[in-house]
């Protein structure tokens, strides 16, 4: 579909248009009375997410990020689907599942009674995709946009036979420096530790960034908090539909392999991701329908 008809068939005059965005790809721009949210219809990612009273963005995106088709834009909140990290059954499909370079279809816009602003967008099975995983499914994101953003990936079993997914919605924050923040809410959550050989720890009090961290934590409790001392802020996590936790950042040595990361970027930017990962595998019976959620808040 073309910007002229995207706008045509869901722009809301004042609060929700369509543009072109960077490499071509086609965004949503959302600017209502509590906020303004940016989002890639491409990857079905939110790129931006700044309340009224915020100083700054409370997502990140790399200043070197890929706006290409195939590639995944690294910022924003990805959605990792139908499986999180490395292919689970080692057929060498892409790490993190196949949605993240995807065209996604636009499903619905609204305004709901409190003047937020609601985008829906959604994905089902193809020939295609079922030769790379094979079930049929609808996928939907939903961004509610107002004083916190929610997202929400829903999934929705269509075939006849149950089936097991793992996800995230791979959540990058702004910080004003990596080396300042806490993470809370973690305190004595048991997490692998992917950084030490698979290792099962215990977190004790507040997870702290030193130097390359990538942490599946189990049975984490449905609130977090990113305590950010140098932005004077705090962004806080509420997550339905999920028992783990991922927190990631790749630190110095990592970022400077990334092409789509500055080399000092991994300073700006913490993952805390709402996830179904580890052993927080969920199935999915026939007709049935499982929700992710979460709702963030910056303070
Ligand atoms: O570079 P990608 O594919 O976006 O993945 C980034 C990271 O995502 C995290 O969620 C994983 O725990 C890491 O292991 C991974 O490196």
């Amino acid at each position: 579909m073309t910007i002229e008809q995207l706008n045509a068939d869901y722009g809301i005059a004042n609060q929700l248009q369509f543009i072109e965005g960077k490499g071509g790809l086609p965004i949503i721009a959302i600017a209502n009375s509590k906020a303004k949210a940016t989002i890639s219809i491409y990857g079905g990612q939110v790129l931006s997410f700044q309340p009224s009273n915020a100083a700054e963005d409370v997502l990140f995106v790399s200043e070197k990020a890929y706006y290409q088709e195939g590639k995944a834009i690294k910022g924003g909140a990805p959605v990792c689907w139908p499986w999180f990290g490395p292919d689970p059954e080692g057929l060498g499909r892409p790490s993190h599942g196949f949605m993240r370079n995807r065209l996604w279809s636009v499903l619905g816009t609204e305004t709901t009674a409190n003047g937020d602003t609601l985008v829906k967008l959604g994905l089902t099975d193809t020939v295609e995709t079922r030769e790379i995983w094979p079930h049929n499914y609808e996928l939907s994101i939903e961004f509610l946009v107002g004083e916190t953003l929610v997202i929400s990936s829903i999934t929705k079993n269509t075939g006849s036979e149950p089936y097991s997914i793992t996800q995230a919605l791979h959540t990058y924050f702004t910080v004003g420096n990596i080396n300042a923040i806490q993470v809370l809410g973690l305190d004595g959550a048991n997490y692998i530790d992917k950084v030490d050989e698979m290792t099962e720890k215990q977190q004790d009090g507040a997870v702290t960034i030193a130097g390359e961290v990538d942490r599946i934590y189990a049975t984490v409790s449905d609130k977090l908090t990113i305590n950010d001392p140098s932005l004077s802020r705090q962004i806080q996590l509420t997550a339905t539909g999920s028992k783990s936790a991922v927190v990631w950042n790749p630190w110095a040595e990592k970022a400077a392999k990334m092409g789509d990361l500055d080399d000092l970027e991994y300073l700006k930017f913490v993952c805390v991701e709402t996830t179904n990962a580890g052993d927080d595998i969920v199935e999915i019976a026939p007709g049935s329908t499982h929700q992710l959620t979460v709702k963030i808040a910056a303070i």
